[in-house]
């Protein structure tokens, strides 16, 4: 990939360092949304991912970290955790000559480690955001340490926007909670679409009848949470007709602890948030 020429090189560059699924998910909703893709610049060592972000989205993709940031005015950190340490202690001289606002969705990872392994006093804007921001349809916390102004705030939920809905964290220490709740989310739903799958092949269902019955009834579901203003909770008693089936059904559920196995799961994601970030300090 050639190098960006210098007009394309302004502080409203994005610069995403770590081009895999979630950093495509956001690309994909930026581009979705206008941004201009000249603008949107791309840093992995896997060549097969620079080349299918540059083709599918007209980004520039650069092999070094370095060469994706320079002129960036946002860096959108978005490896593993694992990694986060050794890539953001790379780009600690340009974090200093060039005062980014710099953002990141790796799990676990504070702020305050973020900005230590960039060289001390940088904006970060710590964000989580879900999968299906590949749909524009996701929904993303977002804390600002004490270093982001007005203006970074705005440029933060501007770019998470693009992915869905946003909501601001004001206690850092609930980032890991929101990564259980949400980051994590999705997959506790696909798990509940697999099981409701194959209890209804169970039941005598065919295969694919199983897939759409289930997939949609939580598609219906999902929309009617998010677009009929009432809480779960009567939504759930308009299904649930005395001694009827449903009724049947939340027994089951009930008296076989659904509410302290969520609990318990969504407490497992938030306590391995921390893991991580003292494993990856
Ligand atoms: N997958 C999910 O549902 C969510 C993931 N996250 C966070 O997003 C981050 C990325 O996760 P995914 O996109 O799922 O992982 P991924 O494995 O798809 O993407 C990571 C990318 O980083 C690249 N990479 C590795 N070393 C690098 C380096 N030195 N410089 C630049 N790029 C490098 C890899 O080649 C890969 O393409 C993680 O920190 C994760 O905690 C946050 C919210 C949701
Ligand atoms: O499983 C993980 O660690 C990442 C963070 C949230 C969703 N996936």
């Amino acid at each position: 990939m050639p190098a960006a020429s210098p007009s394309t090189v302004a502080s409203e560059s994005v610069a995403f360092i770590g081009g895999g699924n979630m950093a495509r998910s956001l690309i994909g909703g930026l581009v979705a949304a206008g941004t201009d893709p000249a603008a949107i610049r791309v840093a992995d060592p896997n060549a097969a991912a620079r080349d299918a972000l540059a083709a599918d989205f007209g980004v520039h993709a650069f092999a070094d970290a370095t060469d994706a940031v320079d002129g960036a005015g946002t860096w959108v950190f978005a490896v593993k955790p694992q990694v986060m340490r050794e890539v953001s202690a790379g780009l600690a001289a340009p974090a200093r000559e060039g005062a980014p606002l710099v953002i990141s969705i790796a799990a676990g990872i504070t702020s305050t480690q973020l900005a230590r392994w960039l060289g001390g006093a940088v904006a970060v804007v710590r964000a989580m955001p879900n999968t299906p921001a590949l749909l524009g349809a996701g929904v993303t916390g977002l804390y600002a340490n004490a270093l982001v102004d007005a203006g970074g705030r705005a440029r933060a939920e501007r770019l998470l926007s693009s992915a869905g809905a946003t909501v601001w964290i004001d206690d850092e220490a609930l980032m890991d909670a929101v990564t259980g709740t949400s980051g994590s989310g999705p997959a506790y739903v696909f798990l509940l679409a697999e099981a409701m799958e194959e209890a209804a092949i169970a039941e005598g269902l065919p295969a694919a009848a199983a897939r759409m019955l289930a997939s949609q009834t939580i598609l219906g579901a999902a929309r009617m949470l998010t677009e009929s203003g009432e809480p779960p909770s009567e939504l759930r008693r308009r299904v649930t007709s005395p001694n009827g089936t449903t009724q049947a059904a939340i027994e089951t559920f009930e008296t076989g602890g659904f509410r302290a196995l969520v609990a318990g799961a969504i407490r497992a994601a938030t306590r391995r948030g921390g893991e991580l970030s003292a494993a990856n300090d």
